[in-house]
């Protein structure tokens, strides 16, 4: 049976991306929320370009929408544990503001992910001492969100520190599973290891939060076989909604089940909006999430 404690989303990305500011600049709050509720999703993820809160608030409630999370690129071993701490405990008020349910936490030091670098050969590799300041400098963030009713989750990503399952493996060893969580993103483990699902069963229980993401295989070989960088990738087609590209989302939504995994499953799915089509995209991912997955569950109710 569907889990009812399960919340669909798509995130602001397909329309405009943070990684990318001048891409989509068209789409404003408005459309992207009204395009949401016409997609048939209950709620989304805080884009950069979105409004301080009780404007965010007013325009949620006129669709009934919610906000899942938001975005926070973290420097804790750039800048250290209390210059990180202080941005956070403001993102936290803001996503406390919007009645969010997590902080999504990404380390930036050292990452590729805005460059023009290899995304495919040239990620960061942090020290065994820059490991142990992240690991201790999560846990105090963890214990911040939780001042704020949020979870922290550790959002893995190609291009940085902490892109591999083995590191995802090193980083949940090493952080208090009662601070920081895992969010889960199906696209970028795939393309970093070929393979979605072992972190997933792995990692099961410290999952309060999943993207996902699907990969264009023929898209993703060839930006492999010319080295191209993360931004250049997505604007490329490496990225898209599920049902459009070669990942099997069955299983995974059946593991989250079978888990009786709570919360929130965001699509997201970057590329080029002049391109895609965002609202088409959103549809695609509906009726992929309609028919595939929700509707070959017994007794089902959406
Ligand atoms: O969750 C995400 C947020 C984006 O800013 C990021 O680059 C994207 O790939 C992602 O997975
Ligand atoms: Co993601």
């Amino acid at each position: 049976m569907q889990d009812q404690q399960i919340l669909w989303g798509i995130a602001p990305i397909g329309w405009r991306n943070d990684d990318m500011p001048e891409i989509g600049a068209e789409n404003n709050l408005r459309q992207l929320l009204s395009d949401i509720v016409v997609a048939g999703f209950q709620g989304t993820e805080v884009g950069g370009f979105f409004p301080e809160a009780d404007v965010l608030n007013k325009e949620l409630h006129l669709r009934n929408l919610k906000i899942a999370g938001q975005w926070f690129s973290s420097f804790i071993i750039r800048d250290g544990l209390a210059v990180t701490a202080e941005a956070f405990h403001r993102h936290c008020q803001y996503l406390k503001e919007v009645k969010a349910s997590v902080a999504v936490v990404s380390e930036q030091t050292y990452s590729i992910q805005g460059t023009d670098k290899n995304v495919f050969s040239e990620k960061p590799s942090f020290t065994d001492e820059e490991w142990e300041t992240l690991c201790l400098g999560l846990n105090e963030l963890g214990k911040i969100a939780g001042q704020y009713d949020l979870k922290l989750v550790y959002h893995h990503h190609m291009g940085t520190g902490v892109q591999t399952a083995a590191e995802v493996e090193r980083l949940m060893e090493n952080t208090d599973a009662y601070h920081v969580h895992l969010l889960y993103d199906t696209g970028h483990i795939f393309i970093s290891d070929n393979d979605f699902t072992s972190l997933l069963d792995r990692h099961i229980d410290r999952i309060k939060h999943v993207h996902f993401k699907d990969v264009r295989k023929e898209a993703l070989a060839q930006c492999r076989q010319e080295g191209k960088s993360f931004m250049q990738s997505f604007l490329n087609g490496m990225f898209t909604v599920p049902g459009d590209g070669c990942i099997d989302f069955t299983k995974v939504y059946q593991t989250l089940l079978d888990h009786h995994y709570k919360g929130w499953i965001v699509v997201e799915a970057e590329q080029d909006p002049a391109i895609a089509n965002p609202l088409e995209y959103a549809l695609i991912a509906r009726k992929y999430i309609d028919e595939k997955l929700i509707k070959s569950q017994p007794e089902t109710v959406k």
